[in-house]
């Protein structure tokens, strides 16, 4: 097996020009930072379909630094994809340019050093690769920067974090850069976020959304306007209460954020109900395991029906995120079911009995949030977590708002440097 030892002399320059400092001013260094070649290992495995054995050459290296908390192990095959060379990857479109098939899987390189804040890779076909070592770190693979940033704080009717809800003056959302970051921060924490004292129109609601990302245009429409008159066949523009939901449970993706602003309602009723979904099925975890379990992954169908548009999707009414495992969306549309005819038969009533244990958590008291929007409050919900639903009313009441996607909403939240 082969090491390269670099020099202690090497890893002092290394961490120096890490973190900026002058060479003259450090202090003499204490600290066992290498770099190691494990060279090649056999693994030899006898496949069941043929009684030959092949040998696997796994070669790695191992970097690690004063600053990291463990070291790296790099695969030369993940190395060598993600060669950031002019030829490998284009950095005008960030995208690569070399084709994954070109690369042996037992590639190994003819040499590797650390020169600065830089690992180097000369490779037997001559390519010549360097990866900042900040670089590699932040974008290993091995779990530790993927770990889980995302931390909702789940909240229910007395909570004091509802004061903490981004409530924002629409002059300092519309001129300061800290207005926008403190509601997409709001949306992030609490999935609710709020902009003040905005025109009652729906071309200042438009320019409001536009803060944050562009409208998502659905069968609805794109900045949408609704009231009692049926322009929908949906309980949405009728006067009827709808409890606690999200939407478009019926779309292969609901919208991520969902916007609500009151224009004019002259009767009574109409108040706005929110609910934290993921504080209910959290609950519902505690208390049901095996119903959370279950929602997390039988497929119940949802459509929406009107003159020329039949939507249908089928989906958990709760979904986790494929690397972390925590609920990354609440899909909980109970009216807007399609016929239950995909489970099978001894499935359907223990489903019943879980979707029954979660409503009661989304319709218990002690988590619903009622308050009545006023024309000048323009209301951002996270639709992938925050259940929304109104009280019956009476009068004319007029709404506008609109949808934003997910993958929109998310942008911006990481442009922001928030998630
Ligand atoms: C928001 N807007 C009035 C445009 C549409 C309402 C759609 C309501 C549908 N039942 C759902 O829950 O998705
Ligand atoms: O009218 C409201 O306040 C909300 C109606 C609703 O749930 C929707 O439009 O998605
Ligand atoms: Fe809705």
């Amino acid at each position: 097996m082969m090491k390269r030892q670099l020099s202690h002399g090497i890893w002092r320059h290394m961490l120096m020009k890490a973190e900026n400092k002058p060479l003259s001013s450090q202090p003499s260094l204490h600290w066992h930072s290498r770099i190691k070649d494990y060279g090649t290992r056999l693994t030899s495995t006898h496949s069941e379909h043929n009684i030959g054995h092949m040998n696997i050459q796994q070669t790695y290296l191992e970097i690690c630094s004063p600053s990291w908390p463990q070291f790296l192990k790099l695969k030369y095959i993940w190395l060598r994809d993600h060669c950031r060379c002019n030829t490998c990857y284009n950095h005008t479109t960030n995208q690569r340019n070399c084709d994954l098939l070109d690369i042996p899987l037992n590639i190994q390189p003819q040499k590797s050093a650390i020169e600065g804040d830089k690992l180097t890779i000369a490779w037997p076909d001559g390519h010549q690769s360097e990866y900042l070592l900040d670089w590699l770190w932040k974008n290993s693979y091995n779990g530790l920067q993927n770990s889980d940033t995302y931390h909702p704080k789940l909240w229910n009717r007395q909570s004091v974090e509802l004061k903490n809800i981004a409530q924002v003056d629409m002059s300092q959302y519309m001129n300061t850069d800290a207005g926008v970051y403190d509601v997409v921060k709001s949306i992030v924490d609490f999935g609710v976020g709020i902009v003040k004292n905005v025109p009652a129109t729906k071309e200042a609601t438009d320019k409001v959304v536009q803060q944050i990302a562009h409208v998502q245009h659905t069968m609805f429409g794109g900045m949408w306007e609704f009231s009692d008159h049926l322009d929908h066949y949906d309980t949405a523009y009728t006067r009827q209460a709808l409890g606690a939901h999200t939407d478009n449970t019926y779309f292969t993706e609901a919208a991520g954020l969902q916007v609500f602003h009151c224009l004019h309602h002259d009767g009574e009723g109409g108040e706005t109900l929110l609910v934290d979904g993921f504080r209910a099925a959290y609950d519902l975890k505690q208390t049901h395991p095996k119903s959370f379990q279950r929602l997390s992954t039988l497929p119940i169908e949802a459509e929406y029906l009107e003159a020329g548009k039949h939507y249908i999707n089928v989906d958990s009414m709760l979904k986790l995120h494929p690397l972390t495992k925590k609920l990354q969306q609440i899909r909980f549309n109970l009216n807007d079911r399609a016929p239950m005819r995909i489970l099978a038969a001894e499935q359907i009533s223990q489903l019943y009995e879980d979707i029954q244990s979660f409503s009661a958590k989304v319709k218990d008291p002690e988590g619903e949030w009622w308050f009545k929007l006023h024309p000048g409050m323009v209301l951002f919900i996270d639709n992938w977590r925050v259940l929304h639903g109104r009280a019956s009313y009476t009068g004319h009441r007029k709404m506008t708002g609109c949808y934003i996607s997910r993958s929109d909403y998310i942008s911006k939240a990481k442009v922001l440097e928030i998630i």
